[in-house]
């Protein structure tokens, strides 16, 4: 049917029509202005705990490619931070520009980046699927990596070489013994708030820790990944 996507017509200023939570008061997006966050001394450091992670396959969903983890039991979780309770590691994705435009959602003191990723964990302590937790007020923590243009990353080459292999909307391919903790920058400092899904259905269920640091990956390394997903068409399988 009609589906959302990155168009003029379909793209995120009329997904309110579908989803009229899109003007929500917790709608994410933002632009995080570092001189106005608050400092919350009550907060302490995120803990991520992916050494028994196990990736299972990287697939094009038509707006990402994902690659997803077997969480069926409490191995890879985050902890800490502004979170009660250990949230269990679903998936990542990242959200990449179109040929040389950024690509970031969130901004920084109106600055974007070039590309984002979002490391997804559901509230698997309170909810008994990700889809329940999905849609609850305190469901899912998605931890949100700046991706800014430099040298390549060392580790990057594995996703993106994988890319020609989901390259239509749809396809998926094995994708084991990946573990998302060699994409993270050296330093875990964060800023949180509570916020939504950035895509439809844009569920008001996520708590953001976004790092400050962002990770760096070469121009190549994200044209690739632009090239072969192409942010805003994507030919059908
Ligand atoms: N870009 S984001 O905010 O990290 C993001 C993370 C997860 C989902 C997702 O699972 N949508 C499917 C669901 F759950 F059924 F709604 C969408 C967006
Ligand atoms: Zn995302």
């Amino acid at each position: 049917g009609h589906h959302w996507g990155y168009g003029k017509e379909d793209g995120p200023s009329a997904w309110h029509r579908q989803y009229p939570v899109a003007k929500g008061n917790r709608q994410s997006p933002i632009d995080i202005i570092p001189n106005e966050a608050r400092r919350d001394s009550t907060l302490g450091p995120i803990f991520l705990k992916y050494d028994q992670c196990r990736s299972l396959n990287i697939a094009n969903n038509g707006h990402s490619v994902v690659v997803e983890f077997d969480d069926s039991d409490d191995r890879s979780v985050v902890l800490g931070g502004p979170l009660d309770n250990p949230y269990r590691l679903k998936q990542f994705h990242f959200h990449w520009g179109g040929k040389g435009c950024e690509g970031s959602e969130h901004t920084v003191a109106g600055v974007g980046y070039a590309s984002e990723l979002h490391v997804v964990h559901w509230n698997a302590v309170k909810y008994k699927t990700y889809n329940d937790a999905a849609a609850a007020p305190d469901g899912l923590a998605v931890l949100g990596i700046f991706l800014e243009l430099g040298d390549d990353h060392r580790w990057l080459h594995m996703i993106t070489d994988a890319l020609y292999m989901v390259k239509f909307k749809g396809s998926a391919t094995d994708f084991k013994g990946f573990n998302p903790k060699c994409l993270l920058p050296s330093s875990l400092h964060y800023w949180t708030y509570l916020g939504s899904l950035t895509t439809p259905p844009l569920h008001e269920s996520v708590t953001w820790i976004v790092l400050k640091e962002p990770i760096v990956v070469s121009e190549k390394q994200v044209s690739a990944a632009a090239l072969n997903i192409i942010h805003k068409t994507f030919p059908t399988v």
